[in-house]
């Protein structure tokens, strides 16, 4: 009997971005940027302050036009085609972006109804979307009545609305505690075993990484590396994420300046 290796396939990019460059004004936010983010899989966009994350993540959401290289979501361009790239996209940004008067389904059917979504549709839409993040049961409180974990998830819930295929989250665990973190990230990793999204998650937290995830370091605009854990963990000869990080954040800190010498 002849046994054949199981390889499986390459995943397939959800999102790829090629040669991505930004500026405002003088300063260049992102410089030449690639990277590709798989279905059905956590990539981890890791980066410390000003790296250039929310840049990338306005130039995918179409806030920013990008004018350099290109950005495709499920192999739809977002210049070319922008309707149908981001209607596979759910986004869930840095900034907390809920109605704190209104209720939880409120929230949702308003987010609804801005994407022509009729009520009756919208009503079903969301109480799946609220199970989802295992928040069926606050449907009917205030977002104000919520914990901070909580009303990330409820975004996530207005995030998933439209049934979109990948998910970007900017630093969305920033100011929660430790609990509601794991609550947040094991829900996000649910989503992506039990329904197959795809997901890009940025943080400056690299104990947010699992050994299975993609990682990709973004340093002052740069990709510094692409790989597994694991792969970044050899290049950088330690076996910790959180030192693999810095000491490639660290080879692309810019020389400084030579004093002339008199
Ligand atoms: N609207 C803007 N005008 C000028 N400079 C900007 C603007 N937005 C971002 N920058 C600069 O671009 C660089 C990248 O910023 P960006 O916000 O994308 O980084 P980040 O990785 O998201 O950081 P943070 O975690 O602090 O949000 C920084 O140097 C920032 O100061």
């Amino acid at each position: 009997m002849t046994v054949t290796s199981q390889i499986p396939p390459p995943a397939s990019a959800a999102l790829k971005v090629s040669g991505v460059t930004h500026s405002f004004g003088s300063k260049t936010a992102l410089d030449d940027v690639s990277l590709e983010a798989p279905a059905g899989a956590f990539t981890a966009l890791v980066g410390q302050n000003g790296a250039g994350k929310t840049t990338l993540f306005s130039l995918i959401t179409r806030l920013y036009n990008n004018t350099s290289g290109s950005i495709e979501v499920l192999g739809e361009d977002v210049r070319r085609s922008p309707a149908r790239a981001l209607a596979r996209l759910g986004v869930v940004f840095q900034a907390r972006t809920l109605d704190l008067e209104l209720t939880v389904m409120q929230n949702l059917l308003y987010h609804a109804a801005l994407h022509g979504i009729g009520r009756r549709e919208a009503k079903r839409l969301a109480a799946a979307a609220l199970g989802r993040v295992s928040l069926e049961s606050r449907a009917s409180d205030k977002v104000r009545a919520l914990s901070g974990g909580q009303m990330r998830r409820v975004e996530i819930a207005r995030a998933l609305l439209h049934g979109p295929a990948f998910l970007l989250l900017d630093e969305p665990t920033v100011g929660l505690d430790i609990g509601s973190r794991r609550t947040l990230i094991d829900e996000v990793r649910r989503l992506i075993t039990e329904d197959g999204i795809g997901v890009l998650w940025a943080t400056h937290l690299t104990d947010e990484i699992a050994a299975a995830d993609r990682v990709v370091v973004l340093h002052q605009g740069k990709v510094m590396a692409k790989g597994t854990p694991r792969e970044l963990c050899a290049r950088a000869k330690t076996d910790d994420v959180g030192a693999a990080f810095m000491t490639i954040v660290g080879e692309g800190e810019r020389p400084a300046p030579q004093k002339a010498s008199a």
